[in-house]
């Protein structure tokens, strides 16, 4: 990330600020504030990733709508200087000041962001210019905006040596296979290699690119490379060695700490809602996933989960409420009825998602289960929603608990930072959409819930 740091004379010049040592300031400030420490952390995050494009910066001309971007990393350092003193009372007394000192900046370093590609743009037509002074005129597609490029392009030929030509399989989805495979530099990787000729395959490769390609948080899969070669379509991302969420919770994978312990699983709950937070409130340009699944939250070597899936994602479009979808995807339980029926998405479209993936985590179960009917005297497909649901609501969550964490039953102190789990999931379910909380209070109760079992000790 901070590889452009050598660029800092370059860079220097072009914006007409020591941006980058700023920056740097920025960093070190962030780490050691006191106060408002997650919105030191957003803030943190966005300049961060400003350090990484600020050295694709190349012509004068290009750069010139970044003046100003030094006055702004000034205010954005003063404001974190200022949150690192004060006692309690004066930190209660001004926290909710900064809160919005904290918006305002984050506003404007989100302008400078917005700004990149057109500058990238602008940069590259210029250069074009100088190659050629044939070049056709500027026509309709330069309202476009290029799309942000991948990090690394790689041939079919690379990708079958770095798969070992396909040999180990991970997983497999709608969209494709995912092999495991070894880049020339060593990084492990996984590879999906979209199945050819399914319908909507191209559009679904090129969303999950341009949606995936900018995000930066610990808890999204990063997007390493492609390849686009001959019809094939291939996506290659950091690789997450234990696996999905799905696979432990529903049998394809041995005892493991997701199995036994519910602070693992609460706290990859509450990893993946903040990737969700992070994609609703903070991504530039915002996100909704419209895929959010236990298939799509994946496991690192320590268990910190990592959200993927970004076939069926989409900007959000500005001040709007909610937006159509194309196709109304096919959710296994995971569907929000809403959205169902309008066939517009909205962010509490993935509260419902991120909801049935609760429900999974506390009761072991999958998104649809098999269930006896009297009636007809067979087994029948019902959603996990409406099976644990009821259960739930009725203050009964033992009835329908995991056993595999602890299999004697909990007392009710034991229970209590679950049960805000189950409450929480069951507020995020509601039919209409504005009456689920949103992705903030979401993390927010699942803080809660961790920072209680973390309290009890032996749970
Ligand atoms: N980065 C990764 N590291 C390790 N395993 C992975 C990785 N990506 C995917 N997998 C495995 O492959 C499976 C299929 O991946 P995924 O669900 O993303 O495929 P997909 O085709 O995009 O999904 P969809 O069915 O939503 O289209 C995952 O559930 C997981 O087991």
């Amino acid at each position: 990330m901070w590889g452009g740091l050598a660029n800092a004379a370059t860079v220097a010049q072009l914006t007409g600020v020591d941006a980058l040592g700023l920056i740097s300031k920025i960093r070190q400030a962030a780490r050691t504030a006191r106060q408002n420490r997650r919105d030191c952390e957003h803030l943190a995050r966005r300049v961060d990733m400003l350090a990484e494009l600020l050295p694709s910066l190349r012509d004068p001309e290009a750069a010139r709508p970044l003046a100003g971007l030094g006055d702004t990393l000034s205010e954005a350092h003063d404001l974190l200087v200022s949150c690192q003193a004060g006692g309690r009372v004066y930190q209660f007394v001004t926290a909710s000041r900064k809160a919005e000192r904290f918006r305002d900046v984050e506003r404007k370093i989100d302008s400078y962001l917005l700004l990149f590609p057109v500058i990238s743009h602008i940069g590259i037509t210029r250069r074009l210019d100088g190659i050629s002074s044939s070049a056709p005129p500027l026509g309709s597609n330069t309202s476009r905006m290029p799309e942000p490029a991948a990090d690394e392009e790689f041939t079919m030929a690379e990708i079958t040596v770095a798969t070992n030509n396909f040999a180990v399989v991970l997983g497999d989805g709608d969209s494709g296979t995912v092999y495991k495979g070894k880049l020339h530099d060593g990084r492990d990787v996984a590879v999906k290699r979209l199945r050819p000729g399914r319908r909507g395959a191209d559009d679904a490769f090129g969303t999950e690119l341009a949606i995936l390609s900018p995000l930066r948080h610990d808890h999204i899969v990063r997007l390493l490379g492609r390849c686009a070669e001959d019809g094939e379509r291939v996506v290659v991302t950091q690789y997450m060695s234990n696996g999905s969420l799905h696979d432990h919770l529903h049998g394809r994978r041995p005892p493991s700490p997701v199995t036994a312990s519910w602070k693992t699983r609460v706290q990859v709950l509450l990893g993946a809602a903040r990737a969700v937070e992070h994609l609703h409130r903070h991504a530039v340009p915002l996100v909704i996933h419209g895929s959010v699944t236990s298939s799509h939250i994946l496991l690192g070597d320590t268990w910190s989960p990592r959200l993927s899936g970004f076939g069926a994602s989409l900007w959000r479009a500005a001040g709007v409420e909610s937006q159509p979808v194309a196709v109304v995807a096919d959710a296994y339980g995971y569907g929000d009825p809403e959205l169902c029926s309008t066939g517009r998405i909205k962010p509490a479209s993935d509260v419902y998602s991120l909801a049935v993936v609760m429900l999974e985590v506390l009761t072991g179960n999958p998104p649809v289960v098999t269930v006896w009917e009297e009636g007809s005297r067979t087994m029948v497909p019902m959603t996990l929603v409406s099976f644990a649901l009821p259960s739930i609501q009725a203050g009964r969550l033992v009835d329908v608990l995991d056993r595999r964490p602890a299999p004697e039953p909990m007392t009710t102190w034991q229970l209590e930072p679950l049960q805000l789990v189950a409450n929480t999931a069951a507020r995020c379910l509601w039919l209409h959409g504005d009456n689920r909380p949103t992705i903030s209070d979401v993390v927010a109760n699942l803080e809660q819930a961790l920072e209680l079992i973390c309290r009890r000790v032996h749970f």
